[in-house]
């Protein structure tokens, strides 16, 4: 039998992982030395520092899963070196971070006025995000430019051709030293006047002292999910930011599951074992069901699934409130995705099939 140690705000460990022995729960960025000692399995979210330190204070553990897309988190070098299996859950979360994104474009469309077949969008870093992101502006007419070096499609350009050229400026590129500082003075320089730059990928990417310069020089305008300094928060971005959330853009209930989901999966398969039952037993309930509309009314809809605006709002008053930036995440409300709505639409289904599936 085998003593799991999970994160406490993990969904679904109990019902997913008794079988496989003791499960331990830890609230907060680490689990104490006591409960590290005892662990065969680590499952953990992007907060928990999985390095060198915390290794060595757990001389049983055999496998580490972390609920996230991104793994900067994790010293795989060390953890690799020190023999243990280790795994994450690329893809989880990625609708959800979609549906962000495609909100805050719409919601800053609608607000500065911009026609939005008129609009370039640039999306710097073009996998699970990146791609149901360009997949979903397409079907509304929205102009994509892509940029993603290592991947070289054709038709990718590079960062520094896009600047320029784009009205909005998003990033999915992983965390980590190749990509650190991506945006800094110089490059945002180079971005159009006026241009919204969306950072909802790692905080590290964004040079942020460069950032609030660009932003108090009224150069242009920026919705951010992540930040360098998190889980401190530069309150100046309070009144230079556009939109601003504490690190969220994931938070979807299926997205959440569904990390929980692939760490069983991996965990079976380390274990010899075969998975019993499949994620759809337990995905919710559609939120919405049989919506009848128009692709003109998917602005409306999107809203009703998600609106950034809302978070933006109770991030800010509950910072006003005195809450701290983690406090805010744990008690970060239900979320669903855009793939929940059960839709019947009148007009042009086929497009808004692409802007509700991946
Ligand atoms: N704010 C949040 O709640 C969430 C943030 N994330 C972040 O988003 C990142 C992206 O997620 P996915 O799209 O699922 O990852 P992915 O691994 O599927 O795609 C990342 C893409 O970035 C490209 N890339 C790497 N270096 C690049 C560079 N220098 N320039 C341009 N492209 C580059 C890769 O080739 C790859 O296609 C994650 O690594 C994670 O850090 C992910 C989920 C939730
Ligand atoms: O998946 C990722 O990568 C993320 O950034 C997560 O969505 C962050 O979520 P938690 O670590 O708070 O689960």
């Amino acid at each position: 039998m085998l003593t799991i140690l999970a994160d406490g705000l993990m969904p679904l460990v109990d019902e997913l992982f008794l079988e496989f022995g003791t499960i331990l729960r830890f609230d907060g960025r680490m689990p104490s030395p006591e409960q590290l000692a005892q662990a065969d399995v680590l499952l953990v979210r992007s907060v928990t520092q999985v390095d060198a330190a915390l290794l060595a204070q757990a001389p049983k553990l055999r496998f580490i899963g972390s609920a996230t897309i991104g793994t900067d988190h994790l010293d795989i070098k060390t953890i690799e070196e020190k023999g243990i299996f280790w795994t994450a859950a690329p893809g989880c979360n990625a609708d959800a971070v979609a549906d962000y994104v495609l909100s805050a474009v719409l919601n800053w469309q609608t607000m500065t006025g911009r026609d939005l077949p008129a609009l370039t969008v640039g999306i710097v870093g073009v996998g699970n995000i990146g791609s149901r992101l360009s997949r979903r502006l397409n079907a509304l007419g929205v102009k994509v430019l892509c940029c993603d070096p290592p991947k070289a499609e054709p038709g990718f350009i590079s960062l520094a051709q896009m600047l320029p050229q784009v009205d909005v400026l998003t990033l999915h590129v992983p965390g980590g030293s190749a990509t650190h500082k991506m945006l800094g003075a110089d490059t945002l320089a180079a971005m159009k006047n006026g241009a919204l730059l969306i950072n909802s990928c790692r905080g590290s990417v964004v040079d942020n002292a460069a950032l609030v310069s660009w932003l108090e020089a009224g150069r242009g305008e920026a919705v951010l999910d992540v930040y360098e300094t998190e889980p401190d928060f530069d309150t100046r971005l309070l009144g230079l930011a556009r939109w601003l959330t504490p690190h969220i853009a994931g938070h979807s209930i299926e997205g959440k599951r569904r990390g929980t989901w692939m760490l069983y999966e991996a965990l079976c398969r380390h274990q010899g074992l075969s998975p019993s039952g499949h994620f759809g037993n337990w995905l919710p309930a559609p939120a919405v069901t049989h919506v009848t509309g128009t692709l003109a009314e998917v602005r409306r809809l999107g809203n009703l699934v998600y609106d950034i605006r809302d978070d933006d709002a109770w991030f800010r008053q509950g910072l006003l409130a005195g809450k701290t930036f983690d406090v805010l995440r744990r008690s970060y409300p239900k979320r669903r995705e855009w793939g929940s709505l059960d839709t019947t639409f009148v007009e042009d289904g086929a497009k808004v099939w692409a802007l509700a599936s991946h």
